[in-house]
């Protein structure tokens, strides 16, 4: 089932980012201007290795390193988020698809319209996740594709300019699904669970990609590039522009964590279906995006999550009387619709599975 909102949405005007960027606005349009409590603050990152989020070697995972399924445990239950470096996909294939992702979104804005994200969808070239015209706007101009599986593409929405584009998107997105199938079978190991389930469980999984771009912002302090919120994925797989500016944030004990790049490492977070598989002991956690004075930003995120047919509840092995239920059954699709058709909300989406206590 293809989730796509049935509802009449009114957003209003949606200023291009990199459009309004051209101006070099010292006043930032009201829509995009946060209120107090959800404005970043600016003060220096911490930078002691306490609060870096913890790195895997997928090497070491495939090597049979039972250190690092305990490193990858501990990453998954401590932080939902992980680098992986060594991962096997190729540094020029990490290359290729982010020169490719830049060219699309230096084209003429009137080019990339050519692939008009509708309101209250999330694929094509816009703003996802905006449902009013009162809702705060994020610093950002996305790019999203349905990618697996086939019935979730819509061939209208892949550009043809550059040239390249859509088949490094392809290349690329086999390696990722290649790169997620192996951590979701390590992910397995380290619950102590067969290598297999998730694979088995997830039947043809659903593979989406989004490149968000966040051009410089005259005040960084007043708006986000991207608002709070929690994957509604399996797993989230997240490539940051090489010569980006620091920009993910993850919170962490009420603090937001900046992500500090690594060069060719993949960022990796436990989306909401993982939360509700693992019955809560691996958790999704809520991330944003801020942006810069004077560097633009680029990430390449791809989406991997179960069939839409899935049926999604914690698993057995997770449940007992130490550990009861916390959330319902359900069906993945209708998890995807309800999470498109939401704006984006810290955790707020994941209350559509948990069981009130
Ligand atoms: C911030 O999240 C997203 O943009 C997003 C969207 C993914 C999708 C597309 C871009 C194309 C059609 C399919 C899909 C909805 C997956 C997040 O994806 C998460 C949310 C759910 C639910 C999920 O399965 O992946
Ligand atoms: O750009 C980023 O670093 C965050 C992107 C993200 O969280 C998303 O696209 O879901
Ligand atoms: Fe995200």
């Amino acid at each position: 089932m293809a989730p796509v909102p049935v509802f009449p949405i009114k957003v209003g005007h949606i200023d291009d980012v990199q459009e309004l960027r051209k101006g070099k606005p010292t006043t930032i349009p009201e829509r995009f201007v946060r209120d107090m409590a959800e404005r970043p603050s600016l003060s220096p990152a911490l930078s002691s290795s306490t609060t870096d989020i913890p790195i895997v070697d997928f090497s070491k995972l495939v090597k049979g390193s039972k250190d690092e399924v305990l490193q990858l445990a501990n990453a998954c239950e401590k932080w939902g988020f992980f680098q992986v470096i060594n991962h096997e996909i190729e540094p020029s294939l990490l290359e290729s698809i982010e020169k490719v992702s830049k060219e699309f979104f230096m084209l003429p804005v009137e080019e990339k319209q050519k692939y008009p994200m509708a309101p209250g969808t999330v694929q094509g070239y816009g703003q996802a996740f905006v449902f009013s015209e009162d809702q705060k706007l994020d610093w950002c101009n996305m790019f999203a594709l349905g990618l697996e599986p086939d019935f979730i593409r819509n061939p209208k929405l892949w550009p043809t300019n550059p040239a390249k584009f859509s088949e490094t998107v392809d290349v690329y997105s086999r390696e990722v699904r290649k790169v997620c199938k192996n951590l979701l079978k390590y992910i397995a190991m380290s619950l102590g669970l067969r290598e297999e389930i998730f694979e088995e469980m997830f039947g043809v999984a659903v593979q989406a990609i989004r490149m968000n771009y966040y051009p410089p912002c005259s005040r960084p302090d007043l708006v986000l590039g991207l608002s709070p919120h929690s994957d509604g994925s399996a797993l989230t797989v997240l490539q940051q522009g090489k010569d980006s500016s620091v920009g993910l944030q993850i919170l962490k004990n009420n603090s937001w964590v900046p992500v500090q790049p690594i060069p060719t490492a993949l960022v990796i977070n436990i989306g909401d279906t993982i939360e509700v598989l693992t019955n809560g002991k691996y958790k999704s956690v809520e991330h944003r995006a801020v942006t810069h004075k004077e560097k633009d930003r680029l990430s390449i995120v791809t989406f991997y999550a179960p069939s839409y047919e899935i049926e999604v509840g914690p698993m057995a092995e997770l449940v007992d009387e130490n550990n009861p239920c916390k959330y319902r059954r359900y069906n993945h699709g209708d998890y995807s619709k309800h999470y498109v058709t939401n704006k984006l909300q810290g955790k707020k989406t994941l209350d559509f599975a948990k069981i009130q206590a």
